[in-house]
């Protein structure tokens, strides 16, 4: 697409269970891959598509007898590309939801998932929609198949809100939206009796009841208002407004026509609302468009649904011819190329019998709905006098209001009976009233007023020619983008793996054109490119002769045969190539390209690299000195507070040794003070002792000796007396001898005298202090 410039388109068919939906999951992620945008914050756009899969399918998928998850409604996902090739934008168109099923099933097939999941979910918002199991609501307990293998409705009932969460769906959006799809059930079984008037009903029981009111105060409306709106009609006259009564099985049908309604808004309200968060990009002039549309249906019974769903099938054929076959073999023809013309089954005569103005089958339906008193019968009658040479209808042979079509994928009989109900597409009034009034700003946002010029041509509009015009809309989208074509195929009708059902299988094929389709691709020349473009394409495989002065003709010739390709043709404006050749091409032209490439970006990469390592050096040796220094004065800080903690550790040790040294030489004073004081005491004590014992001795001695003394002493005095007495006598005698001798005797007789005196006193005196 990038390469082209031009859009693309996808176009996804096969029969319905063939696997569509599955693929275009596939699709969608594989573009998502390509052209998503990674690291963007949020949400981006491929994935909220991607995320808005699980919500469409809860609300547009059904079990069918052919498929557990078929698609009830046509796809197209438009993915939009910026400049750049990353995806901008995407929006989602659906195509005619299946509107019956809403209020009909029948065994095996179950109604949209979304009235299961609803009654599977927690206990809470079962008590809050007052639901109860499916099988006691009127629209779910048509069919017997309640639950199917492989779904488990409580777990997608928690997906579905999860998926809404993750498209941007609010809170209260969600619950006004599950509040909608649980009145959708109450409406349901609202039953209706005979009134007492004629062609009057009432609500039958008082279970009918409960469930009117319970829907009226779900929907948010007056209650009464919403039973009017079911058992009465109001009809405009020209003399005024006149109410009417219906009876019981008008007002069923009004009811049911009601809850289609209801449903079907429910469902583009979604569509719209799911586009409006994504978001489009108007300024993208590139899309991918994959389309994944309702295969082609033929059941027992075939009604409206399955006419538009055939009709569309018929469609896409026509436009898979139209490229496949009919432009390619012309564009051979107008290029005079060697070319055998290859047959195919054209079904312009199909689209003609339906869609033709006038005449077509739908023209005459919307033809048939204009008048009230047509009824299917006539207009079956009118179907098969109109088209009675067709070789594409035909009258079944025992039936009064059936036809047959020769679709290009089988006859399908297709029974008239609801065909003109089915059709008429308008909001009866009073509905439309009473939902505007709706004090809920979701219901009422459903039903918009009509605008009043706009009411009369509502009532007339058919849902088959809505849906052709959607269709040529389509048609038109398609036509302007490149399509691409995947054909599934339905292996088995069993629905289970590895089982290949040959002879279906082969009518698949067959019927689609797909052999064909094969045959052409072997034979043709599937890539064709203008010679200019061509030659600005693949000139770089040749260079040297683009310098030869030839046309354009001559030169894309000359590049082709250097190349070397065989089996090319060259047509008047354009190289025809078959398939597999324009790969090659690209992918020398590739292989070319990244060689150059390569010398290119090795001297680039040299130049960045270079460039980069002088950065890197400058700031790693700025980093490096920077962290060094960091690291230094982080040492320094360290070394610091290491000397600190040492200086604090020494101080504190110094103190606490000083403390204990103190208090230990304290403790030792004392102690030495207390030894002291008791050896000091010890020794005075013993010293005083001694001093006494020694001063008692010396008392004692001195006493003792005293008395020896003066024992001594009176003996050496008595003895001394007593000498001195004999020497004194012997001198006396002496003396007195000389004296009478002579005078000197007379002196020391004097002299001795005087000593004898003296002595006497000192004897006295001695005495005296004994
Ligand atoms: N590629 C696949 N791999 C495995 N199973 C697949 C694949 N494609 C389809 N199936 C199975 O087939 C079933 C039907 O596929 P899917 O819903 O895509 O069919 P469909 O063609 O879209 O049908 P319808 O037209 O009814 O919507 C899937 O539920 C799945 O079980």
């Amino acid at each position: 697409m990038m390469n082209e410039g031009k859009s693309n388109s996808i176009l996804v068919s096969g029969e319905s269970g063939a696997g569509k939906t599955e693929t275009t999951k596939l699709l969608m992620r594989y573009l998502a891959f390509l052209g998503g945008r990674s690291g963007t914050g949020g949400r981006t756009v491929e994935q909220q598509v991607l995320e808005s899969n699980p919500v469409l399918e809860a609300f547009g998928n059904a079990k069918t007898v052919r498929n557990n998850n078929s698609s009830r409604f046509g796809k197209f996902v438009e993915l939009q590309f910026d400049k750049s090739g990353k995806i901008s934008g995407a929006a989602i168109r659906t195509y005619l939801l299946e509107r019956s099923r809403v209020c009909q099933t029948s065994s095996p097939e179950r109604n949209y998932h979304c009235f299961y999941f609803l009654c599977s979910a927690p206990s809470e918002d079962i008590k809050k929609y007052k639901l109860g199991d499916p099988s006691s609501f009127h629209y779910l307990n048509q069919s017997s198949c309640i639950r199917v293998d492989g779904i488990n409705d409580a777990e997608e009932y928690l997906a579905t809100r999860n998926a809404m969460d993750m498209v941007g769906i609010t809170e209260e959006e969600q619950e006004a939206i599950f509040r909608v799809v649980a009145a959708v059930l109450h409406l349901g079984n609202i039953s209706f009796a005979k009134g007492t008037e004629a062609d009057s009903s009432v609500i039958k029981d008082a279970k009918s009841r409960f469930h009117l009111n319970t829907a009226g105060e779900l929907l948010m409306c007056d209650c009464e208002k919403l039973e009017n709106a079911l058992i009465k009609r109001e009809i405009n006259t020209p003399e005024g407004v006149i109410t009417t009564t219906v009876g019981p099985n008008s007002a069923t049908v009004s009811r049911d026509g009601f809850a289609k309604q209801i449903y079907s808004r429910l469902f583009d309200w979604l569509v719209n609302r799911i586009n409006a968060s994504i978001g489009q990009d108007p300024s993208s002039d590139k899309l991918i468009g994959v389309l994944d549309i309702y295969g082609f249906e033929s059941f027992k019974t075939n009604s409206f649904e399955q006419l538009c769903i055939n009709f569309t099938n018929e469609k896409l054929q026509q436009h898979f011819n139209q490229n496949v076959f009919k432009m390619e073999q012309e564009e051979y023809t107008r290029e005079q190329i060697n070319w055998s013309y290859i047959e195919f089954v054209d079904n312009q005569d199909v689209l003609d019998l339906i869609e033709k103005k006038p005449g077509g089958i739908i023209a005459l339906l919307d033809e048939a709905c204009m008048f009230p008193k047509s009824t299917h019968e006539t207009l079956s009658q009118k179907l098969y006098e109109k088209f009675k040479n067709h070789k594409r209808f035909a009258k079944p042979k025992l039936s009064r209001t059936a036809f047959t079509i020769q679709h290009y994928a089988g006859d399908v009989i297709y029974q008239s009976d609801h065909f003109l109900d089915k059709n008429k597409d308008y909001v009866v009034a009073e509905h439309q009233e009473l939902l505007n009034a709706s004090r809920c700003s979701f219901v009422s946002v459903l039903f918009p007023p009509a605008p009043e010029e706009n009411t009369k041509s509502s009532k007339s509009s058919s849902i088959a020619t809505r849906f052709k015009m959607q269709l040529h809309e389509l048609m038109e989208t398609l036509s302007s983008t490149e399509p691409h074509y995947i054909r599934c195929v339905k292996p088995n009708s069993v629905l289970k793996p590895a089982i290949f059902e040959n002879t279906n299988v082969l009518q698949q094929l067959r019927c689609s054109g797909v052999l064909e389709a094969i045959r052409i691709s072997c034979a043709g020349y599937p890539t064709r490119k203008l010679f200019h473009d061509f030659l600005h394409r693949f000139r770089i495989l040749a260079p040297e002769i683009l310098k030869e002065k030839n046309d354009e003709k001559t030169t894309c010739q000359k590049v082709l045969d250097k190349i070397g390709l065989e089996g090319y043709q060259i047509g008047r404006t354009k190289v025809f190539l078959r398939a597999g050749q324009m790969a090659e091409l690209d992918a020398r032209r590739t292989e070319v390209r990244n060689t150059a490439a390569r010398g290119v970006q090795s001297q680039l990469r040299t130049h960045v690299a270079r460039e980069q390592f002088l950065i890197l050096r400058n700031a790693s040796v700025c980093l490096q000195s920077f962290v060094r220094a960091r690291l230094a004065c982080k040492l320094h800080g360290f070394l610091r507070q290491q000397a600190a903690v040492l200086k604090i550790q020494k101080n504190i040790r110094r103190y606490f040794a000083r403390r204990t040294y103190s208090q230990l030489c304290l403790s030792a004073i004392t102690l030495q003070t207390g030894l002291r004081t008791m050896a000091a005491r010890n020794e005075f004590n013993s010293r005083n002792q001694d001093k006494a014992s020694i001063h008692i001795q010396s008392r004692w001695r001195r006493h003792r000796d005293n008395l020896s003394y003066i024992k001594l002493k009176r003996a050496a005095l008595t003895y001394q007396c007593a000498w001195r007495g004999r020497v004194a006598r012997r001198e006396l005698r002496q003396l007195k001898m000389a004296a009478r001798d002579t005078q000197a005797l007379k002196v020391a007789k004097e002299k001795l005298e005087e000593r004898v005196e003296e002595l006497m006193s000192r004897l006295s005196l001695e005495k005296k202090l004994r």
